[in-house]
């Protein structure tokens, strides 16, 4: 979605040892935002954006004006309200959707029901118009690896999906466009997810052996005293994710997201399990 960093940047880095050629999308997809989120503020950097990946050996870029078609009766081309798609469509409009069903639902597909809907269908699109052999996420976004992994399977893509480990700040924050958007102070505070998430790792390394419900309430406990708005810590099956009662050799996800003022992070941690 471009206001490239390192962690894009290391996608590109493992795009190029498995392929000939790579080409790295840039676009906001709106489909995957509602009505009331940050579609309008989402940072962008185009011109640096595409230095970087020429730099990086990006053999091409992809940057659509807008992937989807508004409709007879809709306003001008691209316009949020239209093309997001959750109420009836316009008549020539978009009404096409891919679904995960039950990847989709719980993490940030509770507190954003509409959010998976469109990541699948703007990724199915991408990938019929890019036509690639291999296709690289990251795991900061691991629900969304998952879910593209499963979509790529049930509808017969021609791709690997590879999702590559999450890069942080040298301070630990995970790195994620929207940290332009934190100001100093918030941007200090939001240190507590990843400091709360290499406690946790802590605790299970030191054979504690916490509970699950302790390990979740202590991780959401450091992010509210720091200031956050905790939207969700799951402890969750690394491969399917449902929760899981108890830690045991199963690997684990601890997943995290939490809005500083008006920003929603995301962080988690992979356990390989005892
Ligand atoms: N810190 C990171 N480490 C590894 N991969 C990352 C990281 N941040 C983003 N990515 C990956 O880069 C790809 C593009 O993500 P996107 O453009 O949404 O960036 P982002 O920084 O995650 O933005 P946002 O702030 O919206 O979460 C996704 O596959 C995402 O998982
Ligand atoms: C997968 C994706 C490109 C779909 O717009 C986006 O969600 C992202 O950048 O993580
Ligand atoms: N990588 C996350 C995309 C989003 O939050 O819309």
């Amino acid at each position: 979605m471009g206001y490239l960093h390192e962690g894009h940047l290391s996608l590109v880095q493992e795009a190029r040892r498995r392929a000939d050629v790579v080409v790295a999308s840039i676009y906001v997809n709106p489909t995957q935002f509602s009505a009331t989120e940050d579609f309008g503020v989402y940072p962008n950097s185009r011109a640096e954006d595409r230095r970087r990946l020429e730099e990086a050996g990006v053999g091409a870029t992809f940057e659509p004006a807008t992937l989807y078609a508004t409709g007879r009766s809709s306003g001008a081309s691209g316009d949020h309200a239209n093309v997001v798609g959750m109420g009836a469509p316009a008549a020539g409009a978009h009404e096409t959707w891919v679904e995960v069903t039950r990847l989709q639902t719980g993490l940030c597909g509770g507190s954003r029901p509409h959010f998976f809907r469109g990541v699948a269908t703007v990724v199915a699109k991408l990938f019929n118009i890019v036509e690639p052999d291999v296709a690289v996420f990251g795991r900061k976004d691991y629900q969304q690896w998952r879910v593209l992994t499963r979509m790529a399977r049930d509808l017969d893509f021609a791709v690997e999906v590879v999702g590559l480990p999450l890069v942080r700040e040298p301070d630990g924050l995970a790195m994620s466009s929207r940290n332009a958007l934190l100001d100093s102070n918030a941007r200090k505070r939001a240190l507590s997810i990843s400091e709360s998430l290499r406690w946790a790792e802590e605790a299970c390394s030191r054979g504690e052996a916490p509970g699950v419900q302790v390990l979740r309430q202590g991780v959401a406990d450091r992010i509210s005293a720091a200031g956050g708005r905790v939207d969700y810590v799951e402890v969750v099956d690394a491969d399917e994710l449902v929760p899981v009662e108890e830690l045991d050799a199963r690997p684990v996800l601890v997943a995290v997201a939490a809005f500083f003022g008006s920003v929603r992070l995301m962080d988690n941690l992979e356990l390989q399990g005892s």
